[in-house]
């Protein structure tokens, strides 16, 4: 399958610092409160880049707990900071929180211009409606060969958003394929920029297989843009020309485009709930958060795999703040210093997963239940971590198939809690 989907692709060639500060608590609670109504969203996103203006004097990544490298101690304008050459240096968070606030811009721009959120209806051109029923069908397949559990959460979805995620499903499979799969060894970084225009033309509407019609229809009927997608592109293209992170900055940006991205590709299609009073961009960045929780508690999960085919994800200087080494992380012993690194790693991976909860109650019932199921299994990929006593060199942490079918009920459940942005208005008016 890998080797279809490839040839198709490229046919022809081939703290110490960990403390959670007063500052950073301030930052994370105002985010938080950010869910509870769309009226303060202008004010609290106004504050909410004021406090990033301040803090980003003495913080970056307001959610993480993550304390800044001394040299960041400096008055910074909007997270901006200037390097000795003198260059003005925006932060990854500042870059990506951006990108959030474009893709909810985008959204509200068409709930504005009338036909709100409604799927557009399909054209009929004769015998082209059956030959995209097949598209879709075929993204279903590749999505349950690939994805179980996710398949299965996604039979809860309404027909029209099902089969929209399985087509983004299928693309970012894809696309992950290249750069991850049995020939990845093949891939340029021109195959990729190959795949860049082949994407534009999916979304100008002219599909270059029966795959990406399906996504070609999906993006012609929800408010999706292109951005995300570009943006995992150039992730592949990092991960090609990049072997190491110096810090949590450059790591989040490579989070980012990897899984962040999925979560604002999903978002258009999954809808927000209808009696939801969050902003749409805390919603953004909750979608953003699930993605980048996942990727950390990939890299945690995967630290020998990665090692063995010579890659560290993990953030150099902090590796040194515990006098770890490359050459630790090859010799693969769990020591008190591991032992403590990961401890602190796991803390960050845990903090955007909870970040991400409240998101998910704001999206439109039907489509919870997946994304739940997603939090949730992906989160206990970390206490396997734990209980495996932090040995990720020689052990692959999973979830047991009995863990796993409990959690889909715990999900099913989670999926019918009211939206986080009710529950705390109306704690307000109590
Ligand atoms: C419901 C749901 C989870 C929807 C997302 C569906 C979707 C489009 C998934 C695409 C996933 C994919 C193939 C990404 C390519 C890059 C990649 C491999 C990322 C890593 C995923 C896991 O990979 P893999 O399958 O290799 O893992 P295993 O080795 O098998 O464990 C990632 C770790 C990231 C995936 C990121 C997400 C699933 C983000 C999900 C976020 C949302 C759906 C937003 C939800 C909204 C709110 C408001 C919280």
């Amino acid at each position: 399958m890998a080797f279809l989907l490839l040839k198709v692709v490229v046919p022809g060639d081939i703290s110490a610092g960990f403390g959670f500060s007063e500052a950073i608590r301030q930052e994370y609670r105002l985010h938080r409160k950010s869910f509870s109504s769309r009226k303060e969203g202008k004010l609290l996103r106004r504050r909410r880049k004021w406090n990033l203006q301040s803090l980003y004097a003495d913080s970056k990544y307001a959610c993480v707990g993550f304390e800044p490298e001394r040299s960041m101690k400096v008055p910074l304008a909007a997270s901006l900071a200037t390097s000795a050459a003198g260059e003005v240096a925006v932060s990854s968070e500042q870059k990506v929180y951006d990108v959030v606030l474009k893709q909810a811009a985008l959204v509200k721009k068409q709930l504005k211009s009338s036909t709100a959120l409604e799927v557009k209806p399909d054209v009929p051109v004769p015998g082209s409606l059956s030959l995209l029923k097949e598209a879709y069908d075929r993204c279903g397949e590749v999505c349950a060969e690939y994805a179980k559990t996710f398949y299965l959460g996604t039979l809860l979805m309404t027909p029209e958003r099902r089969r929209a995620i399985w087509a983004i499903y299928v693309w970012c499979r894809r696309t992950d394929e290249l750069v991850d799969g049995p020939n990845a060894s093949q891939i340029t970084p021109t195959a990729l920029d190959r795949w860049e225009s082949r994407l534009d033309d999916v979304f100008a509407g002219y599909p270059y297989d029966m795959l990406d019609a399906a996504l070609s229809d999906t993006v012609s009927k929800f408010p999706v843009d292109i951005q995300p997608f570009r943006d995992m592109i150039e992730g592949m293209r990092m991960d090609l020309k990049k072997s190491r992170y110096k810090n949590f900055d450059e790591l989040y940006l490579y989070c980012y485009y990897v899984a962040g991205t999925v979560g604002l590709m999903s978002v258009p299609v999954m809808g927000i709930a209808p009696e939801s009073k969050a902003t749409t961009e805390s919603v953004y960045s909750a979608a953003l958060a699930l993605g980048i929780g996942n990727q950390l508690t990939n890299i945690l999960r995967d630290v020998g795999e990665d090692a063995r085919r010579g890659r560290i994800y993990l953030p150099q200087d902090e590796l040194a703040q515990f006098g770890l080494s490359d050459e630790d992380i090859f010799k693969g012993q769990v020591t008190d210093r591991w032992r403590s690194f990961m401890k602190n790693q796991i803390k960050r991976a845990r903090m955007f997963f909870e970040e991400a909860e409240n998101g998910v109650t704001e999206l439109s019932q039907a489509s919870r239940w997946p994304v739940w199921a997603s939090l949730l299994l992906y989160r206990q990929i970390l206490d396997e971590i734990e209980a495996n006593d932090y040995d990720n060199f020689t052990k692959r942490a999973y979830v047991s198939k009995a863990k796993k079918l409990l959690a889909l009920p715990v999900a099913y459940g989670r999926s019918f809690l009211i939206p986080a942005s009710l529950r705390l208005s109306s704690m307000k008016t109590e």
